[in-house]
């Protein structure tokens, strides 16, 4: 990219989220991603800059090891002429979401990172010139958490995701509950996968994206975006997925298309090399811990007609998702047993602060970083030392709970002889595919207490509304089939 010669007009808007801002070239398979901030926020361009190459550090040294190096792009951060960045800021304004417009982007450092556009085939400099499709999914949490600090009962019977839904849609954020739930997805088995997908795909919320070409088809920006239209997705899907077969439209072809979708995604997901360590941290509940969510309707389906005992089929060591939970496993306490030990480190620092920097709170994310969040102990000799590799280890485990997974597929060419890169069948068709992940931000040390009174706002929200009303809908039922006996009784 010649940073000399940069023109706006080349740069189209992308997509958003809570931190960044990322803007994609019309041409070539690059995107910017530029930090955000809220308006009084003011950070000096060094901030900027160093935030910006933790990043990069934090996705070389930690996730990419993690997560082996093909699903990990990590970029470099680029300095931009400010004039550049100006003019791109306006040129965007006008096609963000309403509720993302609470940030603006920084558009005073002049710093931003260069990554691939993982929305393409990942072939970073060359935009490919056949049609890609892409689906990218923020799975969340796919555990329930095992540590015996966890003091709500519920917490070991519902997951998180499913749990917080609740508080979202009472606050408005999102318009109903969705069905989806992240254990489903992580199950490894297939039919759970597919009601996972499914369910994604008719509430898609922030969990779920498709790109067609590089542009946004379906999705959903906030609590006013239209329902759900699977006829309209169907009619993009629809070439890839039976490209010489005269299906004719209508509900059956729709079924059949998002079937050979959900089914695609599935065997993507379920793919992969046994690159990365994150296979060697061993971790989870192994086969004590719950592994279904009450609150999933496909798991509540499964007890109703008596298969309790659910299988675990289990996912492949080597796919992205069985790397990505042991990631999120790092979270060995749970936010209730960290808080403690967050508390612990925050007074060492009250006591002296010249330690942080030797405490690597805020960098470098090094080799040694990483070393020490391999020590899996969770027995507190009530050292700082103990305290602040949990505390990392849980930041770790929060960035890899909010990462997205990004999956290109582009059908296979009549010759796909000499293409090197893995191979997906369809019914009808096949395609190339790549999986990435983005948004590998490690969290910031700040968010703990945050995460603290959100995880007690959450189950506490759940426990008074659902459970109650679930529980007052069981006494009806108690009542009405007291009330059927009495019938019988007279009859
Ligand atoms: O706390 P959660 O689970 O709601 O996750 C937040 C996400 O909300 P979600 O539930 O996925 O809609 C939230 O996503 P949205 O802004 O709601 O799209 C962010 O990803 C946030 O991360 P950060 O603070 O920007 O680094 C996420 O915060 P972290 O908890 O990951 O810090
Ligand atoms: N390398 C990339 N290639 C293609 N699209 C990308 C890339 N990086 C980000 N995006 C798109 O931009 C969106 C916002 O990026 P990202 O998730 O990194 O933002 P964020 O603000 O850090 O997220 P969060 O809300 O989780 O804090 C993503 O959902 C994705 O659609």
């Amino acid at each position: 990219m010649d940073k000399g010669k940069m023109d706006e007009n080349e740069w189209g808007y992308h997509g958003e989220g809570n931190k960044s801002l990322v803007v994609a070239h019309a041409q070539r398979c690059v995107v910017l991603r530029f930090l955000k901030f809220p308006p009084n926020r003011k950070k000096t361009s060094e901030e900027i800059f160093q935030h910006l190459q933790n990043i990069v550090d934090f996705g070389k040294n930690v996730m990419r090891e993690f997560l082996g190096e093909n699903y990990v792009h990590c970029g470099e951060v680029v300095q931009l002429p400010l004039d550049f960045v100006k003019q791109l800021c306006l040129k965007v304004q006008s096609e963000r979401p309403e509720s993302r417009c609470d940030k603006d982007l920084d558009t005073l450092s002049g710093y931003a990172l260069c990554l691939p556009n993982l929305a393409r085939l990942q072939t970073y400099h060359f935009a490919e010139h056949r049609p890609i499709l892409c689906v990218e999914i923020k799975p969340k949490c796919g555990f329930i958490p095992f540590s015996s600090d966890v003091t709500h009962e519920m917490k070991h019977k519902v997951c998180r995701y499913c749990m917080h839904q609740h508080l979202k849609v009472a606050t408005g954020k999102w318009k109903q509950i969705s069905k989806y739930c992240p254990l489903d997805l992580y199950s490894g088995n297939k039919q759970r996968m597919y009601f996972a997908l499914k369910s994604l795909l008719r509430e898609a919320q922030n969990n779920l994206k498709i790109f067609k070409n590089g542009e946004l088809i379906y999705g959903c920006k906030d609590a006013r975006s239209p329902a759900a239209d699977w006829s309209e997705l169907a009619h993009h899907l629809k070439p890839f997925f039976f490209p010489s077969n005269g299906l004719a439209s209508g509900p059956h072809c729709t079924r059949a298309v998002i079937r050979e979708l959900v089914r695609v995604i599935t065997r993507v997901l379920l793919s992969g090399s046994d690159k990365g360590r994150a296979g060697a941290l061993r971790l989870g509940p192994g086969s004590q811990g719950p592994c279904v969510c009450e609150a999933s309707p496909f798991g509540k389906s499964l007890r109703h007609q008596g298969k309790s005992s659910l299988e675990r089929s289990g996912l492949p060591k080597g796919c992205l998702l069985y790397k990505t939970l042991q990631v999120q496993m790092l979270d060995l306490l749970d936010i209730e047993g960290l808080y403690p030990l967050y508390r612990r480190v925050e007074q060492y620092l009250e006591e002296f602060p010249e330690q942080r920097k030797t405490l690597q709170i805020d960098g470098p994310y090094d080799e040694a970083f990483y070393q020490k969040l391999l020590d899996l102990s969770t027995e507190d000799d009530g050292t700082v030392a103990f305290a602040l590799t949990k505390v990392q280890q849980y930041r770790v485990a929060m960035t890899a709970k909010d990462c997205s997974i990004m999956i290109a597929l582009s059908p296979c060419l009549q010759d796909a002889s000499s293409d090197q890169r893995p191979i997906v069948p369809s019914s009808r068709s096949r395609f190339t595919f790549s999986v990435s992940v983005l948004d590998l931000d490690l969290k910031p040390y700040e968010s703990i207490p945050h995460q603290y009174k959100l995880d007690g706002k959450i189950v506490n929200y759940y426990s008074k509304t659902v459970h109650t009303k679930d529980a007052t809908m069981m006494s009806t039922r108690f009542k009405e089939s007291e009330d059927c006996t009495l019938v019988l009784h007279k009859v």
